[in-house]
């Protein structure tokens, strides 16, 4: 069993009389500056000249700088923008500033595990990922409870990386729920692989074709919708909360019977080896070396897939149907 850290185990002294500068002001940032912010940490937000976000940080009660300024000020910097926009920040407006004893951390390993971003050795070099979307980072920490998160220290300049790791965790509400300690390597692959197999890829794919084959089969497609999506999310719940087994308990027979017989074929040998083949796309580095093309072209397969999906009738009815129930069409994600 892993090494668990809880709030009672790791303390914020570390980042007292420090400044923590957010970069980015988007969904892990704007979780990240809040939390930290409400956790009595001194917060900067630096931001790209002309940001749309610096209103939004203001509004919050944050501080807002260039980002330029706000690494100058800073003893730690959290890089918080996209993944493929971060090297080219990073040399232009965070390396120029970074003075040695400061702490550069990411909340993903990408651009230090694939050789993207080389930063000095005279810096502590960190990651603190939360395992979750940032919107429910925030969310969970106003409600009194907290994120799973993992931290890896990859370059410890001052001898005080680690401990300074487990304050930041903590400052953003990570060891109310369990902290644990892994490498750059070992989170920066398990990540992608989780939101490319399950989490994203995976189980969209598996609604939409669960969706696709009901309404070509002549069923309604509100029905559908509310049988393989709408209820994905109470059927989660209950797998989240209680395991497989508390989630097989409150099914019916008939409904724990179909599973045994018919998931495994629905997910089989063949899913499993294209699991493998995405794993090894990551681990050789195909994959990164891929999206970083992607990007630098402009997006287009992204742009087209957007789009495309943007129209399906599972979107169609599923916005309708959502905006007919107001307890769900009201949760905002806007930060
Ligand atoms: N999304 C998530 O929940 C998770 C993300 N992560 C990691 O966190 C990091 C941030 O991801 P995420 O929160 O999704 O990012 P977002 O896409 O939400 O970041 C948007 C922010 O980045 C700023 N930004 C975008 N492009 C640039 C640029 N070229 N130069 C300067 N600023 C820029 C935007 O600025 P402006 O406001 O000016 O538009 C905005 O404030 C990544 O490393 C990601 O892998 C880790 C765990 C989960
Ligand atoms: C599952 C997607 C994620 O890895 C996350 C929210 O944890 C991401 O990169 O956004
Ligand atoms: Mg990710
Ligand atoms: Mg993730």
């Amino acid at each position: 069993m892993a090494t668990m850290y809880y709030d009672q185990d790791v303390s914020l002294s570390p980042l007292e009389n420090k400044t923590v500068a957010i970069i980015g002001y988007g969904s892990q940032a704007h979780a990240h500056a809040q939390n930290l912010n409400e956790s009595g940490v001194k917060v900067v937000v630096g931001l790209r000249e002309g940001s749309p976000s610096v209103e939004k940080a203001q509004k919050a009660g944050l501080r807002v700088e260039t980002i330029e300024k706000a690494v100058q000020e800073a003893d730690v910097i959290m890089l918080l923008i996209p993944d493929e926009h971060q090297a080219k920040t990073y040399a232009e407006s965070i390396a120029p500033n970074l003075t040695a004893g400061k702490a550069l951390v990411f909340g993903h390993g990408f651009n230090i595990h694939f050789g993207r971003i080389v930063p000095p050795a005279d810096v502590d070099v960190f990651l603190v990922a939360p395992k979750g979307p940032g919107h429910m980072l925030r969310r969970v920490y106003v409600e009194g409870a907290g994120m799973p998160g993992i931290f890896a220290v990859y370059q410890d300049a001052t001898g005080n990386a680690r401990e300074l790791a487990l304050a930041y965790a903590r400052g953003i509400g990570c060891t109310r729920a369990g902290v644990l300690e892994t490498t750059f390597k070992e989170e920066t692959e398990t990540d992608l692989f989780g939101e490319q197999a399950v989490l994203c890829g995976g189980l969209t794919s598996l609604i939409q074709n669960g969706f696709e084959t009901l309404v070509a089969a002549g069923y309604q497609p509100e029905i559908a919708y509310f049988e393989v999506l709408h209820e994905c999310k109470l059927i989660i719940d209950l797998i989240y909360e209680k395991g497989f087994k508390g989630m097989r308990y409150s099914i019916s027979n008939t409904a724990e019977y179909g599973d045994y017989v018919t998931g495994p074929k629905v997910v089989a040998a063949e899913s499993r080896k294209a699991m493998e083949e995405a794993l090894a796309r990551i681990q050789s580095g195909e994959f990164a070396r891929e999206f970083v093309a992607e990007t630098e072209a402009g997006y287009p397969k992204m742009k087209q897939w957007r789009e495309a999906m943007n129209e399906h009738p599972l979107e169609v009815v599923g916005a309708k149907l959502r905006n007919m129930m107001p307890f769900i069409s009201k949760k905002e994600l806007e930060v």
